[in-house]
């Protein structure tokens, strides 16, 4: 087994769903008002596809070994990732064992430092990390939750982030995330419409069913502290991503600030050991919020949630799919999971990069036993339907 090599890396892109999860059509709730940090800006304010939200598109990766098993998967990072891939990244691939992951990764985050570290090039660094996870797991024909050391329970419990977390209780979920309409250019009258949904929301959903506010990185510390205080009488579990990503000052007087008990997490944006090193040291949030896709991979992810481990936080993945499935089952500091409802209404479960993915688990009643992670590698195939364009070679 351990001279299986890698033949092959290629890289693919794909319109429309999957891995780019805000590349939906027209109509969806996730393009409809959400505050954004480009609110400023009322010609941005109405849908975030306006201001070029869904422009990267999905990225493909697969990775084919010697024996002809081929691993695959998927982040946001479209054309740009591809020539990553293809043009830079394949050097440190094509040869090496398929058991040499951490190697590839470190040959992958060093030789991108001059241009890299975040964004773009860690989602493409992250995708071609967890094809290798897959390739590995099909190699050795286990998942990759076996592969990280098997799971510590039996389920997954999952909240659902949508417009319509009323629907997600009575679909069993043990809470509903929403976005946060209005931002701090809309005044007064804005914050007062953002704490009147929530209360209309907590009125439909009762006491006991956890909400939150996700913010998409759109407010100003005055702002998400007042959001913060007047959202305590209606039970606001967590305030999400209130500030922009680099203002770690912010979130660490945010958490000083915010009524005792509510949480104030944030890491979607975040990236590798070293971002969340600084979240963490400086006492910026309760929960971190690590996309595998975007944070350095799986590789990554395992050395930022021991160093969650070992400063008392929880690692609650963004989204990411299968790809945090896997991880989260393994991990004590990893209670329960993140859904996002892409059904355009969130009025029903579907697979969170649908169309892209077949055999993707969802959520039954909030819920996913670990039996149903039990298949090779990440467990799931590209559906062939969905139209994959290699734009680069090498
Ligand atoms: C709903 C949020 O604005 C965003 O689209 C997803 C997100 O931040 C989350 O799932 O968390
Ligand atoms: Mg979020």
């Amino acid at each position: 087994m351990s001279e299986v090599t890698i033949n092959q890396v290629r890289a693919y892109t794909v319109r429309g769903g999957g891995a780019d999860y805000h590349d939906q059509a027209e109509g969806h709730w996730i393009d409809a008002q959400i505050a954004t940090p480009m609110s400023k800006y009322p010609e941005y304010r109405m849908t975030r596809r306006s201001f070029g939200l869904n422009v990267l598109g999905t990225l493909v990766v697969e990775v084919e070994a010697s024996d002809g098993t081929v691993g695959f998967a998927v982040t946001t990072g479209g054309e740009i990732g591809a020539w990553i891939v293809e043009k830079h990244l394949a050097r440190f691939i094509e040869g090496k064992r398929v058991t040499e992951i951490e190697k590839i990764w470190d040959q992958m985050f060093n030789a991108t430092l001059y241009y890299g570290r975040k964004g773009v090039v860690i989602n493409t660094i992250s995708c071609v990390d967890l094809a290798l996870w897959d390739l590995l797991g099909k190699v050795r024909e286990e998942p990759v939750h076996q592969l990280l050391g098997g799971p510590v329970r039996d389920e997954l419990t999952f909240y659902a982030t949508g417009a319509r977390p009323d629907l997600a209780k009575q679909m069993g979920f043990i809470g509903g995330k929403m976005p946060l309409a209005h931002g701090p250019a809309e005044g007064e009258e804005g914050l007062k419409r953002n704490l009147a949904h929530l209360a209309e929301m907590r009125s439909a959903v009762g006491d006991d069913f956890w909400l939150m506010y996700d913010c998409w990185m759109s407010l100003d510390l005055n702002y998400a502290t007042r959001l913060a205080h007047g959202a305590q009488e209606f039970g606001l579990k967590w305030i999400e991503e209130a500030l922009p990503p680099d203002d770690y000052w912010g979130y660490a007087q945010l958490k000083r600030d915010v009524p005792k008990g509510m949480l104030v997490n944030t890491g979607e944006h975040e990236a590798t050991r070293w971002g969340f090193r600084l979240l963490m040291e400086m006492e910026c949030c309760d929960i971190i919020q690590p996309d595998v896709g975007w944070c350095g991979g799986l590789t990554e992810l395992i050395k930022i949630s021991a160093l969650a481990d070992a400063h008392n936080k929880l690692v609650v993945p963004h989204g990411s799919s299968v790809y945090s499935y896997h991880f989260v089952i393994t991990r004590h500091n990893s209670p329960f999971a993140e859904f996002l409802m892409m059904a355009p209404k969130a009025d029903e479960v579907v697979p969170m990069f649908n169309p892209l993915l077949l055999d993707e688990p969802v959520p039954k009643n909030g819920r996913m036993s670990a039996s149903a992670l039990d298949k090779p590698g990440f467990g799931v195939r590209l559906n062939p339907e969905c139209e994959l364009a290699r734009p680069y070679t090498h």
